[in-house]
């Protein structure tokens, strides 16, 4: 491959014949600007440093005006030490109470940001930039590797084909200059020939970097996917860490953003490096032609360059930390839309809509303010970008192509009839107006640069949450005061103040369930019961009782794994052994009969053996087989949370259990809005089926179906006894 490339350069110094000897000085020529990118490097570097050095925990706030304002760290921790005007968004964010409002509306929350750096182009964005290119490009054998090869392979051909078209037209007029009719007409000829292939490659250039996108894109996803799918992290990175907000926009819109960018990016960076190159090459190659030094016009340009990077770099906006905050900004106003669709009926119901309406318009005023200091940014910058890179730009290139003419005459061997004097400026002046676009696209391509930096750290900290989260590590802003008996000792802080998981989770030797000295803590680092001990056997039913809030169904999440065992030992059967059943029951996409297999899909039903005659003895236990005929069969798709009533939602949830027929079924109040005959009828099928049954519930009907009693004091403290007949007995009237 470089070989072919090296023949091909040569082939073209030929063709254009650049003379070999002369080849060292254009590659000076090149060689200084390169080093005018050199100088203007330092400027992204500092640009970067002075972002940094406010590091410290920065806090957004929009004030009355709907303008967004920062404030201090002092500031901060002021209110962090006043909780009363707190509130938890659902993501687990804290956020501030509108403790005023203006014109009836309150306040849009206030984030409280994850310490850290702000975005910007520093070594931590080279450090993630490199870890998601290695996921995007696996490979130099891989698809992407040969897409990238191909569009870096068309954009040198295009770029070859400038300085020829340029060439061309320089010679045109020449020829019109000297009224050399048919030469004219046949260079006409050969320069529409031209047009085909180059209009073919501009228009390849935008298919090879969307398809390069698409495919960077395809890569993040799977990878993205992978991780938040696994360990139930999906579970985790919302419940028990605070710092991915919104999982949903960054796994869309986010990683979108960041792939077209960076797609974008690579071209718009390459083709205008190509550029400079060839045309400096091409540029030094007619100079010499005029018999002009050639040193001058590029030692001017780089001065000029320079000196307006250094200019931009001292004006230019934090482009990067912009991005990211408008990012998080509509990824927020996208959050509370989704509210609003999944909580229809109950806003309906309670007539909701001003409340929602408000949310939704502080939202929304928050990110058009955003946008509107954007807007204003950029208009200020853009204005003196164009200024220096426009005209400054063009009045050095004039002095610079002029430089040749002026001097041409004095050197010995410098052509100097007035159709070569035309030839020459033709052709420098188109070879001028494509290296200074190449070098403006450069140039501008710093705001690029600076934006990805933007999107590769909401991405990158989204994969760096993704696996820590998997592999147990949580990070949440903890605001509660942790309750007195949280000073169990069993329990280990690290220096942070994060709590360490110390206990073992274990496969029971004889299928039981059992948790020795096991505290139950929430993620918020309140310790609602200090220590557990307990034994769960085979065929012993226990239902678990106490006031709201005592940790009931914590306990679930502690035996499902969600919930860390912080210390103490756990032993389990299999996953598969224990099947939740939740109080509001989930209703998955698909069919009918998609529905109670879940979470099985048809193929695993399919493997197991079973028939739809099987699941609809299933649904005959919960009393719901009328549902096949009445849906219109077992392949009928519908938006089941709509279709079915919240009963029959239900008795759907333990039909389930009858298809999956675990050894321990853990029934966190799922009957509550089942009558009690068919919640009788479907306990006893359970028992029937061999399930042991650990129910949460407040409903009396439900201690005869049990052996033994667990009671909350909602204190911290528990007790655990057998139920006696007479109690099932008296607590069932
Ligand atoms: N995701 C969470 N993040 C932080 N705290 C939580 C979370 N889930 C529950 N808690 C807290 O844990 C405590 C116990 O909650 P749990 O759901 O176990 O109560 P419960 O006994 O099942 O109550 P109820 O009878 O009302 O269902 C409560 O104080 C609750 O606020």
């Amino acid at each position: 491959m470089p070989s072919v490339v090296s023949k091909y350069v040569d082939d073209t110094i030929q063709k254009y014949s650049i003379p070999k000897e002369k080849l060292s000085q254009g590659v000076l020529g090149l060689a200084i600007l390169l080093y005018g990118c050199k100088i203007g490097y330092p400027y992204l570097q500092k640009a970067c440093s002075r972002t940094n050095t406010k590091k410290s925990k920065k806090v957004y706030r929009i004030n009355s005006n709907g303008e967004l304002s920062g404030c201090s760290d002092s500031d901060e921790e002021r209110r962090m030490n006043n909780n009363n005007n707190k509130l938890a968004v659902p993501n687990g964010n804290v956020s501030e109470l509108p403790n005023g409002k203006k014109n009836g509306v309150p306040k849009a929350p206030v984030k409280i940001k994850e310490q850290g750096s702000v975005p910007g182009v520093n070594k931590e964005f080279l450090l993630q930039l490199q870890k998601l290119v290695k996921i995007m490009i696996p490979g130099a054998w891989s698809t992407e590797g040969a897409l990238l090869a191909i569009h870096t392979l068309t954009l040198i051909t295009r770029t070859f084909m400038s300085i020829y078209v340029a060439t061309m037209e320089g010679k045109m007029v020449k020829f019109i200059v000297q009224r050399d009719i048919r030469n004219f007409s046949i260079m006409l000829l050969k320069w529409l020939g031209v047009a085909l292939p180059a209009t073919f490659l501009n228009s390849m250039i935008r298919y090879l970097e969307n398809k390069l996108a698409l495919q960077f894109r395809s890569r993040l996803v799977n990878h993205a996917y992978g991780l938040y799918f696994k360990d139930q992290t999906y579970y985790r990175v919302s419940n028990m860490d605070g710092r991915v907000e919104n999982a949903d926009h960054r796994l869309t819109d986010d990683i979108t953003a960041f792939t077209s960018s960076i797609a974008h990016l690579y071209s718009h960076l390459t083709k205008p490096l190509f550029d400079c190159a060839l045309i400096g090459l091409a540029l030094a190659h007619s100079t010499k032609k005029m018999g002009a030094a050639i040193i001058p016009g590029p030692v001017l340009a780089i001065a000029v360059i320079s000196c307006t990077a250094q200019i931009l770099r001292v004006l230019s906006p934090k482009f990067g930390a912009l991005v990211a905050e408008e990012a998080d900004r509509k990824a927020y106003l996208r959050s509370i839309h989704s509210r609003v669709i999944t909580n229809a009926e109950e806003i309906a119901f309670y007539g909701g809509h001003k409340v929602e309406l408000t949310h939704l318009e502080a939202a929304y005023q928050s990110l058009v303010s955003h946008k509107n200091t954007i807007f204003m940014q950029r208009l200020w910058y853009v204005v003196l970008e164009q200024f220096l890179m426009k005209y400054v730009w063009s009045g050095t290139g004039m002095i610079m192509i002029s430089l040749p003419i002026i001097a041409g005459s004095r050197m010995p061997g410098g052509a100097d009839s007035v159709s070569d004097r035309t030839q020459y400026l033709t052709t420098a002046r188109n070879l001028l107006v494509n290296g200074a676009d190449a070098v403006e696209r450069l140039m501008s391509s710093y705001k690029e640069v600076v934006e990805l930096a933007g999107y590769t750290s909401r991405v990158g900290a989204m994969f760096d949450v993704f696996e820590e989260v998997s592999e147990g590590k949580y990070k949440k802003t903890t605001v509660n005061s942790i309750k007195q008996w949280s000073t169990t000792p069993s329990l280990q802080y690290d220096s942070n103040g994060q709590l360490l998981v110390k206990g073992i989770i274990r496969n029971s030797p004889d299928g039981s369930i059992s948790l020795k000295d096991v505290p139950i803590v929430t993620p918020n680092g309140d310790v609602v019961i200090p220590s557990l001990t307990l034994t769960m056997k085979p065929g012993n039913h226990l239902l678990i009782t106490g006031p709201n809030g005592c940790g009931k169904s914590s306990l679930f999440r502690v035996l499902s794994g969600l919930w860390p065992v912080y210390a103490g030992e756990l032993q389990r059967p299999l996953n598969c052994s224990m099947f939740y059943i939740p109080q509001r029951p989930y209703m998955t996409l698909g069919s009918l009969r998609e529905q109670v297999i879940y979470p099985d899909s048809v193929s695993d039903m399919k493997k197991k053996g079973l028939s739809d005659t099987d699941l609809e003895k299933c649904l005959a236990r919960v009393s719901l087989a009328h549902l096949v005929t009445r849906e219109g069969g077992w392949d009928a798709a519908a938006d089941w949370k709509d279709v079915l009533s919240g009963g029959e939602k239900q008795r759907m949830a333990v039909a389930r259990l009858f298809y999956h027929k675990p050894a321990f079924a853990l029934l966190d109040e799922c009957t509550s809005a089942v009558s009690i005959d068919v919640e009788s009828n479907m306990y006893q099928a359970a028992k029937d089926a061999g399930i042991t049954l650990l129910t949460i519930t407040h409903r009396p009907s439900l201690w005869k179906f049990h052996t033994q009693l667990l009671q909350f004091d909602g204190q911290g403290g528990w007790k655990l006894t057998d139920l006696t007949d007479e109690q099932k007995t008296s607590e069932s009237l």
